[in-house]
Parts: structure tokens; C-alpha cells; sequence
């Protein structure tokens, strides 16, 4: 859907930002670009929609090489989220949110049925928060409004730069797990910039980790901590890559241990992260903890601690 061909971007006083750039994101996926502050991960993405010329290479969307798009229209197609928002603060959080399909030509009611739908979407109730002003809504809620707005004009293609950035980390995390979900809904191709490594891979389907003006590594979150491809990336994603692992491995029932007819009292359900599951473990005094199938919503099986060192081995074997 997106891709990159051998895409070079030096600005004019010789700063080389990127440098021989290829890699491609698919249909539907979320690809995260991770790397310290210079890396040039905004570079790349502002490159797609053209707020940047590459020096050489090219890029396509949808197969179509986008120096040849009218930058405009180009710009329809993606819906651009960056951190401060940039809410209009004399409009209300509906006005805002409508602006876009209203732009392009759909009715005024329309566009606001459109734009209360997309603020329901993302928990915004908009009879509550609709005839608000930016100014009146909280850091995470004006977040929200961004990510409404960006999915007004159903654009295939999203770019977000550090989207839940200026937030604080519980705020954050309700955030991500909320644009997760939605995520599922809508499938959008989605470049997510972030220099913050557990916001990578919590939200991506896969990862490019920057060096300078490089992509070191481009793979799934598992692949990234479990075989980094080189010294940098090790150092990287640092030595407690183990424990980050727990966030991106699933609990599955070849993991269980049957159950002997108790429930224990506290349970996750398949299919949650070994980290969710080790912090249920680490509550109950038992040692052990029940799964539940989330379709039939019964007892699939007991995890112990055993079960929870072997499910992460087993994730290590499959990405080596
Ligand atoms: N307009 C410009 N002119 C010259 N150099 C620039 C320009 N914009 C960015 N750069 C340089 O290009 C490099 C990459 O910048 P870029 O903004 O893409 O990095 P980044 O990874 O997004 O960083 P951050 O996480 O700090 O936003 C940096 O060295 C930066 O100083």
C-alpha cells in the first residue's frame, strides 16, 4: 500500500535525513517507526504526504508514484494525527471534526452526523463534548478529537506523529489500548512515529527501528526484542528485552495446564499478553490462574508461573 524505494531525503544546508530508505507497509497494517530524537522518522512520514520532496528514490501508495499526485488531493487520501493536535481552538470539538468532510463537498448535516458518529467511536459521547470548545476538554480527550478528525474523511492511509505524545502514561496507555481496538474496526494503513519503544511495539504489527537516517531493523515487535539483527538494536531495545517480550506474547491453550475441576479464583482469557497474565498471577496467592475461552467463556485451562516461563520459550523458538 505504501512503500518506499531506495528514498534518500537531504535538506539544503547537506543534513542527509534518511538515507536509501525501502521498505513497504500493507494494506491495513500499523507500522511504528521507533528511534531516538534526529533518526528521521518524521521525515519519512511527512514524505508521504508530501509536506516533504524526497532528494532521490520514490514512493508509492497504491502503486502510484505520489510525485506525480496533485499534493492536495494526495492529502485527502491521508489523514495526518501529530501531537499537538491542532485543533481549531474557535470551533467546537463537532465543528472540528466535520471540517474535513465538509471541505471536500459533503453536506453540512451530513458531514455533522458523520463527525458524531466518529466522536462515539472514539468515546466521546458527542451530545457531552460535540458543542465543546478545544479549551474545555482534557489532554486525552482533545487526542480523541485529533484521531476523529483524522478518520472523518475516511481516508485509507493515516499518519501519526507521536499521536498520544502529550499525555501522561496512564492516560497514554488508555489511549493506545482504545486505538487498538478501533484499529480493528477500521483497518487503516497506519505509519505511527514514536521514539518511545513500548508504545512501538504495543501498537505495531511491525517495527522500523531507526538508526541514523536508516531503518536497522523492520519486523515484528516479537522478532525485534527475540533476534535484534544488530548490535544497535540489541542496545536498543536494552537488556530487559525479555521482560518486554511479555507484552507481545499470547497466552494459548497449548500453554495451559488442565484444570483438576477448581477454578481458581482469578483469570484471564486467551489470547491475553503473558504480561497481563503474569500481573493477575503475581495478585493471587495461589500460584495459579485460570483462562477462559473468550467465546464460550469457560474455564480453558490453569496458568502457573511453570506455564508462563514455558509460553515464552515456545515464542523465542517460533521467531528464531
Ligand atoms: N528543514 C530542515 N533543514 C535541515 N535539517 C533538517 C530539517 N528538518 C529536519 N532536519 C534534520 O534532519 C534529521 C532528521 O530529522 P527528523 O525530524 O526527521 O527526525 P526525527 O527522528 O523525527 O526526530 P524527533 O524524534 O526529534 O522528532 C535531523 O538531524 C534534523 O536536524
Amino acid at each position: 500500500m505504501i512503500r518506499f524505494e531506495q528514498v534518500t531525503k537531504r535538506y539544503p544546508d547537506g543534513t542527509t535525513a534518511v538515507e536509501d530508505l525501502s521498505f513497504e507497509v500493507a494494506e491495513g497494517e500499523l507500522v511504528t517507526l521507533v528511534g531516538p530524537s534526529g533518526c528521521g522518522k518524521t521525515t519519512t512520514m511527512k514524505m508521504v504526504n508530501r509536506l516533504i520532496d524526497p532528494t532521490s528514490g520514490r514512493i508509492l501508495l497504491g502503486g502510484e508514484d505520489i510525485a506525480a499526485a496533485d499534493p492536495v488531493e494526495l492529502r485527502r487520501r491521508i489523514g495526518y494525527v501529530i501531537q499537538q493536535v491542532g485543533l481549531f481552538p474557535h470551533k467546537t470539538v463537532l465543528e472540528n471534526t466535520a471540517t474535513v468532510p465538509q471541505l471536500i463537498g459533503t453536506p453540512r448535516a451530513a458531514a455533522r452526523a458523520r463527525a458524531a458518529e466518529l466522536l462515539e467511536l472514539v468515546g466521546l459521547d458527542p451530545s457531552v463534548y460535540g458543542g465543546r470548545y478545544p479549551e474545555e476538554l482534557s489532554g486525552g480527550q482533545r487526542q480523541r478529537v485529533g484521531v476523529a478528525r483524522a478518520l472523518a474523511a475516511d481516508p485509507p492511509v493515516l499518519l501519526m506523529d507521536e499521536p498520544f505524545g502529550a499525555v501522561d502514561p496512564v492516560v497514554r496507555e488508555r489511549l493506545q489500548n482504545e486505538f487498538l481496538t478501533l484499529q480493528k474496526t477500521v483497518r487503516k494503513t497506519i505509519l505511527l512515529v514514536t521514539h518511545d519503544l513500548e508504545e512501538a511495539i504495543r501498537l505495531g504489527d511491525r517495527i522500523a527501528v531507526y538508526g541514523t537516517g536508516t531503518i536497522e531493523q523492520f519486523a515484528r515487535p516479537a522478532a525485534v526484542l527475540g533476534s535484534p539483527a544488530t548490535p544497535y538494536v540489541a542496545s536498543f531495545v536494552g537488556a530487559d528485552r525479555g521482560l518486554k517480550r511479555l507484552a507481545v506474547t499470547t497466552v494459548g491453550a497449548a500453554d495451559l495446564t488442565p484444570a483438576d475441576g477448581t477454578a481458581p479464583p482469578a483469570s484471564v482469557r486467551l489470547g491475553a499478553t503473558l504480561r497481563e497474565a503474569l500481573a493477575a498471577l503475581l495478585q493471587e496467592d495461589s500460584g495459579r490462574i485460570g483462562v477462559t475461552d473468550p467465546d464460550t467463556g469457560e474455564l480453558a485451562g490453569v496458568l502457573t508461573p511453570q506455564d508462563v516461563h514455558r509460553a515464552l520459550r515456545r515464542a523465542e523458538l517460533q521467531e528464531a
